[in-house]
């Protein structure tokens, strides 16, 4: 990189903003001393209970809560926001000095503020499609008249899709060529949708001379690696579609799979030194994305132990004040926090990667070559002499790719060869080399190994986000995403857990992977009241006892602590009450079955599944003004499947149901005069926390009444009332 000595040069590209936050750390730690006073309080009170077991579970689970608490504080502790200055790198920066970068898996249109040469796009096709091939070949013509249009117009909202759809879009430029050529475009754009939309409706006629010849009757998950290259060389960066070899006796390893076979492709044919991660349904909406993430990465003096940039997760057309609890909203001071320590983790879309990182290299052995012999290249990186080759040259960090060097289609033979099933046989491919293997979020247990090795990461936010992606929308999607993450997540925890992260960074991950067993902790903590209740014992103290101030204390400050903190984010109540109650549903919901899997995988009874989150298809018509009050409600409202996924929410709702009813019957029979006795007697933070759970559950407790999709399938419900029933049963008759 050239510093010209003018004054910008001096200018950081970056800037690092640490928030002490001391006010939110002041009341974590009030919450914390009212968190640890119920711990003694129980231990020291003890001996005292007529009833040991619900006074043992209570004590076990508040413990949970209090060691997760202190993850949190630990977590929280700073929050890390970094500025980034893309002037300034312009500035400073000759295009011909632009690291490369690869893109793999994406949107239909890459197009960035960025010298194009220096960009590759890689698709991965795991469901071997006609149409998608197709959709790319004409994506790609499109795309020669439409990124011309953009640069020419400085058109920021560079997806179409988007561009055309938006309100904010109408025509900012009054010339009449502009109005002409804005004609032009939009109607090329409609035809590109309807020939796509066709193309769908109808099964692919693949003529034996075609292009499409190789996708003949072709068997998705039994079929030879299909690369082709569908442009390159051109203004426009290289386009390549690849369909890696499926065969039932490999294990195709999900998307871990996927990108690790983009990123062997890639090597042979483009080798940047960079890599872009982007999931199918994001779309770039920060022309200056990579602008922004060049300045970390080009900030010689702070990050050349930054291994990977991770952008913001965000979604587009996503629910009003988010009813399912799964647009994230809830991880952003615990991402920021994360951000000051050894930096966010990866979270599988929108991260641009140092190819040197995945391919095992630490921070300090900057020259792996120095030391690893050829034979042992050929034992981490398999037996493509054109791969090793390329992976030599990015280890030994010379020139990822000398100039005269041939054009994509020039490697198509050994692109083929690395996208084979066996090409990993014997290899450290998912082991040490790439995106690992053994957990369905791949992201995390990636991400624990790049940390562990001692790199660090960034968090680069600017703003407009630079990625907008789909979240499941209705809430059966939403628990199977969840079901997913805690389960992975937690397999990643058992996997790749070492002692080689910063202690801090550790605590965080911990934090993070454990979501499958606070679901066992939740719900023990849900059936508590309500076995109380049941068996006229307590796990709170009573009213009259002094000690009756620490869980309320407790129940209050830390609502109003949670309530503040989305306040300062511009949330609404709607929202925090939401996630309050999705933070009860979700851990009882996918989470449990999450844990389960786990168990069942370690029993050596099921294996690792990715189920691919639904992509609903919300048309663009939704941005009309006329969604009515009521489609609002609806679109927010639960639906049901035959999934057993919500059974233990209906029983925790159902007993909780019972123990309130229950107790309506005991004092409808008392005598007026005596039934603020009997309220005290029956324990008044029992039933709060009761009516509180029925609450948190009260979408269920519709479902029990709704109609079609909005009814709780009546399997489900008669399992739950059986198991409910069971439940208060068996604690009515032994305990
Ligand atoms: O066998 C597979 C399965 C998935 N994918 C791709 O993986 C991506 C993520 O799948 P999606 O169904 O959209 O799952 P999400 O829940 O939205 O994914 C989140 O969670 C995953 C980990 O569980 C991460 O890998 C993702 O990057 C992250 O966005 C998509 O682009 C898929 O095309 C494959 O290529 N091959
Ligand atoms: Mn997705």
């Amino acid at each position: 990189m050239t510093t010209n000595t003018e004054d910008s040069s001096c200018l950081p590209l970056q800037e690092k903003i640490i928030h002490h936050n001391k006010t939110a750390r002041a009341i974590e730690f009030v919450i914390l001393s009212l968190l640890v006073s119920m711990l003694v309080y129980r231990v020291v009170f003890f001996r005292d209970q007529n009833h040991y077991l619900p006074w043992l579970l209570a004590l076990v689970c508040e413990s949970w809560f209090t060691f997760q608490w202190i993850l949190c504080i630990c977590i929280k502790w700073n929050q890390c926001f970094t500025k980034t200055y893309p002037e300034r790198l312009l500035k400073r920066t000759s295009k011909f000095e632009f690291p490369a970068v690869d893109i793999f898996v994406t949107t239909a249109d890459p197009i960035f503020d960025y010298p194009t040469y220096k960009l590759s796009l890689y698709l991965s096709d795991d469901a071997c499609s006609p149409l998608t091939f197709y959709s790319l070949v004409e994506t790609t013509k499109f795309a020669q008249r439409w990124v011309p249009f953009c640069n020419k117009y400085n058109i920021q909202v560079r997806a179409p899709f988007r561009y055309f759809t938006s309100k904010s879009t109408v025509l900012q430029d009054d010339s009449l060529e502009f109005q002409r050529e804005w004609k032009t475009i939009k109607n090329e754009y409609g035809d590109l949708c309807k020939k796509i939309e066709l193309a769908a409706q109808r099964p692919f006629t693949c003529g034996r001379k075609s292009d499409f010849a190789v996708f003949c009757d072709v068997d998705r998950s039994d079929h030879p690696a299909i690369i082709k290259v569908i442009s390159e060389d051109t203004d426009l960066p290289h386009v390549i579609y690849i369909s890696r070899e499926k065969n039932p006796k490999y294990h195709h390893h999900h998307k871990a799979g996927a990108m690790n076979v983009l990123a062997r492709v890639s090597g042979v044919m483009t080798n940047a030194p960079l890599m872009l991660n982007v999931d199918c349904d994001m779309y770039a909406n920060n022309p200056q994305a990579f602008l922004h993430a060049m300045c970390m990465l080009l900030d010689y003096k702070n990050d050349q132990d930054c291994g990977f940039i991770q952008f913001p997760q965000t979604f587009y057309d996503s629910l009003k004040d988010d009813p399912f609890g799964n647009q994230l909203h809830n991880y952003y001071y615990i991402l920021n926090g994360v951000a000051a320590l050894q930096g966010v983790f990866y979270m599988g879309t929108n991260c641009f990667h140092r190819r040197k990182v995945l391919y095992g290299l630490s921070p300090n052995n900057k020259k792996i070559t120095e030391n690893v012999r050829y034979e042992d290249l050929h034992e981490f990186f398999g037996n493509s002499l054109e791969f090793r080759e390329s992976a030599a040259r990015i280890l030994s960090g010379s020139n990822p790719k000398t100039k005269d060097e041939k054009s994509p289609s020039g490697f198509i033979e050994a692109a083929i060869h690395v996208a084979g099933c066996s090409y990993e046989d014997g290899t450290r491919w998912g082991k040490k080399v790439g995106w690992l293997y053994g957990s369905a979020s791949e992201d995390v247990l990636t991400a624990i190994d790049i940390h562990g090795r001692g790199w660090r990461s960034a968090y680069c936010s600017p703003d407009p986000d630079a990625f907008l992606g789909c979240v499941p929308s209705t809430y059966p999607s939403a628990m199977i995403q969840q079901k997913r993450w805690s389960s992975g997540l937690f397999e990643a925890l058992i996997l790749a857990l070492k002692g080689n992260l910063w202690f801090r960074q550790a605590l965080a991950y911990y934090w993070l992977c454990l979501w499958a067993v606070r679901s066992i902790v939740e719900l023990f903590y849900a059936f508590l009241p309500a076995y109380c209740i049941i068996t006229g014992s307590h796990f709170l103290p009573k009213v009259n006892e002094r000690a009756f101030v620490i869980p309320v204390g407790l129940f209050v400050i830390y609502n109003i602590y949670v309530l503040w903190e989305f306040k300062r984010l511009g949330a609404s109540l709607r929202m925090w009450w939401n996630l309050q109650r999705m933070g009860r549903v979700t851990p009882i919901t996918a989470w449990l079955f999450g844990f389960l899997s786990v168990i069942a995988k370690l029993v050596g009874l099921s294996k690792t599944v990715f189920e691919v989150t639904q992509k609903e298809n919300k048309l663009s018509d939704s941005d009309g003004d006329t969604d009515s009050d009521s489609d609002d409600k609806n679109v927010a409202r639960f639906t049901y499947d035959k999934s057993p996924i919500i059974t233990p929410g209906v029983v925790v709702l159902l007993v909780n149901m019972t123990a309130v009813v229950n107790v309506v019957l005991r004092l409808l029979m008392v005598d007026c005069s005596e039934i603020w006795m009997h309220v005290l007697g029956l324990g008044v933070g029992e039933m709060f926390c009761s009516v509180w759970v029925i609450l948190c559950f009260w979408e269920f407790f519709k479902g029990l009444f709704g109609n079609g999709k909005y009814g709780i399938p009546f399997s489900v419900m008669w399992k739950s009332g059986f198991l409910a029933f069971s439940f208060v049963l068996l604690c009515k008759r032994y305990f």
